[in-house]
């Protein structure tokens, strides 16, 4: 009972809110907000403005063929109540004829608005893909992968079919209403305005809708961005969860997420309730009224039987099309909602591309050394990873970045690709001309990488090594293969290079996975390789092997790896150590000593 009080204060007060919260957004910006997430939305709809034209006039043509066949069904009862047979066929076509008109353009309509709805979605789906992929490597790394698969798919699917249809809509209900109100005015004024009275009412209620609905679709949105990344995490570290035995745990935890959604989903439901029946309350009242005003009407042989039945109809379409105008307004802002989400990642910022990279091309085959001069790199502002570095790998070298774990190597290996940039300092390829660029997204194809962990996909062997080179040849795959030592398990297989991956390398050895992605990066060919931990899981003997071929294969490449393990170094032309900060060239004295050290 107290429960039920509290709610229904708290009810009021949002109601009561819901003005303050409108005026609120309009001064703190969010309004401008709004318009803003719709323009963006706008820049896509406009593209098929052809086609959404001829939707809204479709929509008009069929409103106006449902009036038609009202009123052609008002005078076919009057023809019948009046007895005038004669006439009765016309009006049968004219109103069997709309209704055939009103089903054939609503059908169009329909197949209009699901294929531009399934473009729009393409088109910004496509295009977000490409900001995605080429976004900033920090900014995007701000987002767990749930909330972008979320944003991605569902967010863009509330857009797209709101896109294309609230504007036809808004016209057509427009239209529809003020037709309507036209043709019952024509007949009865008072009766029109009659009609007409639930509109007040309604307007209240949508100012009230608009605050609850946006708060609502602001939850939800959160509520199942978290969800897809709790499941996308579940479904990832499925292994370890249940190596841990922590099945039922993470079970609890669905059920919890689920809970949440329950009670949120509920809760609106409610409230949908609780204004349904007051609106329906409203229309009753006013439905009662004008029904017994039309008894009066024909009681007092005013009007007929044929114009009853004309005002009843229209007054429920009238209240139809005041619905619909109302209920533009909860869509409007959930795509609102939802683009703002996307934009964010729209405006992520890119990531820096130096054209004249390209220059670089005519140098491959000299190989390319990678420098670091002054470097300070930060994730974090005041937590320092990397303190004035220097570093420099020559072609033909192979260069360790060895240290205690969470120093910094993994760091250093991204300076080197460009995916992080040094916020002082340089870090720079230099050809053998001379020439130099520093490193950022269009140096990356000179690069071949293997990053630490399993980094296979689901796909044949052969998938997995065509990735970086779509037209490599058999041949090429199995010398690839070959150097990184993983032809001698591979021929054994049944359907070899062919031979199905089940998802990050299920159904192979980690070691196995690990020599297929060195594979891969051989098969790449690129005059700098760059091995984060990749040869972790692979024995002493293979470990020295692989680097060996790595080299013979093209003498001038330049080889980076991050280890932990010894038995790497003595190949190593030059060895840093990344520790506190500084990364720091050791001696060879130094090297052998750490190796002993390992
Ligand atoms: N995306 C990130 N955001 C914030 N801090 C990060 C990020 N990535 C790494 N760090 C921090 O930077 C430091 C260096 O991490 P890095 O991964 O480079 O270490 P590492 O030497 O490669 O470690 P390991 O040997 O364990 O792989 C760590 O303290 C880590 O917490």
């Amino acid at each position: 009972m107290l429960d039920d009080e509290n709610q229904d204060q708290s009810n009021q007060k949002i109601s009561f809110e819901s003005l303050d919260i409108l005026i609120g957004k309009w001064k703190d910006g969010t309004f401008s907000e709004i318009i803003d997430d719709w323009k963006w939305i706008f820049s896509y709809s406009k593209r098929y403005k052809g086609a959404i034209a001829f939707y809204t006039i479709l929509g008009i043509f069929s409103t106006s063929m449902g009036l038609v066949g009202s009123v052609a069904s008002k005078y076919m009862i009057d023809i019948i109540t009046g007895y005038q047979m004669s006439k009765l066929w016309i009006m049968i076509v004219i109103t069997l004829g709309s209704a055939f008109f009103s089903l054939t353009i609503g059908n169009v309509i329909g197949r209009i608005s699901t294929k531009l709805s399934i473009y729009i979605n393409n088109d910004i789906q496509a295009d977000i893909f490409d900001k995605i992929i080429d976004a900033d490597w920090m900014e995007i790394s701000q987002y767990s992968n749930g909330d972008v698969l979320n944003r991605f798919n569902s967010d863009v699917s509330t857009i797209s079919g709101n896109a294309i249809s609230w504007l036809p809509t808004i016209i057509i209900a427009v239209y529809d209403f003020i037709a309507t109100f036209v043709v019952i005015w024509h007949y009865d004024k008072i009766m029109s305005l009659l009609a007409f009275a639930s509109a007040p009412f309604m307007l209240v209620m949508s100012k009230f809708l608009i605050s609850k609905q946006r708060e609502y679709g602001k939850k939800v949105r959160e509520m199942s961005s978290d969800m897809m990344t709790f499941e996308v995490e579940t479904f990832y570290n499925f292994d370890t969860i249940k190596s841990f035995g922590i099945s039922s745990l993470y079970g609890k935890k669905m059920r919890q997420w689920q809970e949440k959604f329950k009670d949120i989903s509920l809760k609106y439901n409610m409230f949908t309730i609780k204004t349904n029946i007051l609106m329906s309350l409203v229309g009753m009242v006013v439905q009662y009224a004008a029904f017994g005003y039309c008894l009066f009407r024909l009681w007092t042989r005013d009007i007929t039987y044929g114009t009853m039945t004309l005002f009843l109809q229209q007054r429920s379409s009238l209240n139809g099309a005041f619905n619909n105008l109302v209920s533009i307004i909860p869509n409007f802002l959930n795509s609102s909602i939802s683009a703002h989400r996307i934009r964010e990642l729209a405006q992520l910022k890119k990531e820096v591309h130096i054209p004249e990279s390209s220059e670089m091309d005519d140098y491959v085959e000299d190989g390319f050394e990678v420098k670091m001069r002054d470097v300070n790199f930060s994730y974090i502002e005041g937590n320092r990873v990397i303190t004035d570095s220097a570093f420099v790998a020559k072609p033909g070298e192979i260069v360790a970045l060895v240290g205690p774990s969470g120093e910094g190597k993994t760091t250093m290996i991204r300076l080197i690709l460009g995916l992080i940039r040094p916020e002082k300092g340089e870090a720079y390829l230099k050809a053998s001309n001379g020439k130099q660029v520093e490193m950022n997204a269009d140096t990356r194809h000179l690069f071949a990488y293997v990053p630490q962990g399993n980094t296979i996909l689901s796909g044949t062997i052969a998938e997995n090594l065509r990735m970086v080179k779509q037209d490599a040849t058999d041949e090429e795959m199995i010398e690839a293969l070959k150097i990184s030592c993983a032809w001698d398990f591979v021929k054994e297989m049944d359907e070899t290079i062919y031979t199905k991956i089940g998802e990050r390398g299920r159904g192979f050895s980690e070691g196995q996975a690990q020599r297929i992605a060195i594979a891969r990066a051989v098969l790449r060919d690129a005059p700098v390789l760059l091995l984060d931990e990749a040869t972790s899981a692979l024995d002493v003997t293979t470990e020295r092997k692989v680097l060996r071929n790595i080299i013979q294969q093209r003498p001038n490449k330049t080889c980076i790896v991050t280890t932990h393990r010894p038995s790497v170094l003595n190949m190593c032309q030059r060895v840093y150590r990344v520790m506190e900060t500084q990364v720091t060239e050791l001696s060879e004295e130094e090297s052998s000593k750490m190796a002993m050290d390992f």
